[in-house]
């Protein structure tokens, strides 16, 4: 094995001993009209408690597929894939998810959409009021707590997202391009709020994207996928300090590396 494999292998293993998503060897097959489709081959990857992880990849190459077998909307076909060491049997609260359309409830209030998934946990009035009014505080949505969600743009709609799944306190935070839709700006401005989010609530972190700059902004490791089949290319550290200086020297290096590491 070339050093530069052998160091490829040993960065898809998690650097602290705590490892809270584990995949080995990895396989997702899906039957089709016209066969058998290998979506994933072979994918090991180790993710610590704590960490935040980014994976790009062109399309196809079964990101969402991996984030949605971590959540337990699906299931591999080969390999092993344990979350907190047990074998993922389904979706659960310690997982929560972020999805691009945001996936709200239209005829639901904020104040009501943050409060969801814990009145379906059991949690009184009072504890629900009060998570909420922590959630709505942490992203800067108290003054539209009473509004709907066709009355927001579409930022606002994500930090309803990001605080409903928030609320529940899940371990794991897994999200899929949550950021995808929206215009620089606020992309930007949502990726420092939820650094600061995680900064505060440290969680395991997934997060899909398309972007190289936001996979070096948010990420302490970014895994590079490639597609036919859908595996993990590259492994990549990224020790710069947070907050990330987008156009510093050490930055844009970086983002020759990833973009090199993706087209090679
Ligand atoms: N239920 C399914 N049945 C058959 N094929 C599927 C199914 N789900 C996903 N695929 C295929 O698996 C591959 C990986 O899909 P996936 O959505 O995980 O890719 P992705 O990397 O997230 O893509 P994108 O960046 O475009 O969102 C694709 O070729 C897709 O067509």
């Amino acid at each position: 094995m070339s050093v530069e494999s052998q160091q490829r292998v040993e960065q898809a293993s998690a650097p602290a001993s705590d490892v809270m998503i584990s995949c080995r060897d990895v396989a997702k097959e899906f039957r089709t009209g016209a066969g058998t489709f290998v979506a994933l081959d072979g994918v090991d990857l180790d993710i610590a408690a704590d960490e935040f992880i980014t994976v790009l990849g062109p399309s196809g190459c079964g990101k969402s597929t991996l984030l949605n077998m971590i959540a337990g909307f699906d299931h591999p076909t080969g390999g092993s894939l344990l979350v907190d060491g047990s074998p993922v049997r389904g979706p659960s609260p310690d997982k929560g998810v972020v999805f691009q359309d945001f996936a709200l409830f239209p005829w639901l209030s904020v104040r009501r959409n943050i409060a969801y998934g814990l009145r379906e946990q059991g949690a009184g009035k009072a504890e629900r009021n009060r998570i909420v009014d922590e959630m709505l505080e942490l992203v800067g949505l108290r003054q539209v707590a009473d509004h709907y969600p066709h009355q927001l743009s579409g930022g606002m709609k994500q930090r309803v997202s990001l605080a409903r799944v928030l609320a529940i306190d899940p371990k794991i935070l897994l999200m899929d391009e949550p950021f995808g839709a929206l215009d620089e700006q606020r992309r930007v401005q949502l990726q420092d709020e939820l650094l600061r989010v995680w900064e505060q609530r440290r969680k395991t972190a997934v997060f899909v994207t398309h972007s190289i700059e936001e996979a070096i902004v948010l990420g302490d490791r970014i895994v590079v996928m490639a597609a036919h089949p859908g595996r993990v290319k590259a492994v990549i550290d990224v020790t710069l300090d947070r907050p990330r200086d987008r156009t510093s020297d050490a930055f844009n290096a970086l983002r020759k590396r990833v973009t090199d590491e993706l087209w090679a």
